[in-house]
């Protein structure tokens, strides 16, 4: 039979929580909504898979740290849209660390029905501004009106192909940020292939070989194909 979350990761939390809020500090409000959303988390998935099973022991440096750098890089930013959140990263968590900030909205873009249900629950739980979005990216990007600060990803897709996703976001002034793993270099070659792209570089807080692809402004370069970014 699985083993449960508390069978197989309460001896590591204590201490891994310790140092992901070492390293990212927040709030005693927002370390409770993260509370109640770890725990949920912990319930759904013995029978969702929202995270990786290996990677449970390190949930608070390996997932939450990781999404809780965001919003220091985007001060002002209220409106955020998060594609592909999955189990939440980093778009529940960045609604909890937001939810203190006056007229800050998340939007979470999800085509997974059982996971879209998921964000939802943990957006209740915690009273996290959050509104979760069923469906494809390339069509609900279109249907969130109004003004739109920052858009996030993590593994989600190459950076060219999320940058794709990104542009409508981006021509009406959205800055994106993308957490990224060791091939990042890699993956800016292929992007300026199809993009005019000026993107800043930051290592991840997080240790590891973590990076976060911040880009301004994007611009498809002639001749690229419309359809960089519409699958994945
Ligand atoms: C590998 S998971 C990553 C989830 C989360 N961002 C994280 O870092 O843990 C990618 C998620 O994106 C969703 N996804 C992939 N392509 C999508 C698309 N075109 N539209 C909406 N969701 C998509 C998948 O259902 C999946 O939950």
């Amino acid at each position: 039979m699985a083993k449960t979350f508390e069978q197989t990761a309460p001896a590591f939390l204590p201490a891994d929580k310790a140092t992901a809020l070492a390293l990212t500090p927040v709030s005693r409000e927002t370390e409770q909504r993260l509370d109640r959303y770890v725990g949920l988390l912990g319930e759904w998935q013995a029978k969702t898979n929202l995270v990786a099973p290996s990677t449970l022991p390190h949930l608070w440096t390996r997932h939450i740290s990781d999404s809780l750098q965001l919003p220091a890089l985007a001060l002002s930013a209220r409106i955020w849209v998060d594609l592909g959140s999955g189990g939440g990263f980093p778009g529940v968590v960045l609604a909890c660390a937001l939810a203190e900030t006056p007229g800050a909205v998340v939007h979470l873009i999800e085509r997974n029905a059982k996971k879209a249900a998921f964000l939802r629950e943990a957006l209740r739980v915690t009273g996290a501004p959050g509104i979760v979005h069923l469906g494809d990216i390339g069509d609900i990007v279109d249907r969130i009106t109004g003004p739109v600060d920052c858009v996030t990803a993590r593994a989600l897709a190459p950076l060219h192909q999320l940058i794709g996703f990104a542009e409508p976001l981006m021509r009406r002034g959205a800055k994106a940020l993308f957490l990224k793993g060791q091939d990042v270099e890699a993956e800016l070659t292929e992007a300026t292939k199809y993009w005019k792209i000026e993107s800043h570089l930051h290592s991840s807080r997080t240790g590891g070989q973590g990076w976060i692809v911040e880009l301004d402004q994007v611009e498809r370069r002639n001749g690229a194909g419309k359809a960089v970014g519409t699958q994945v």
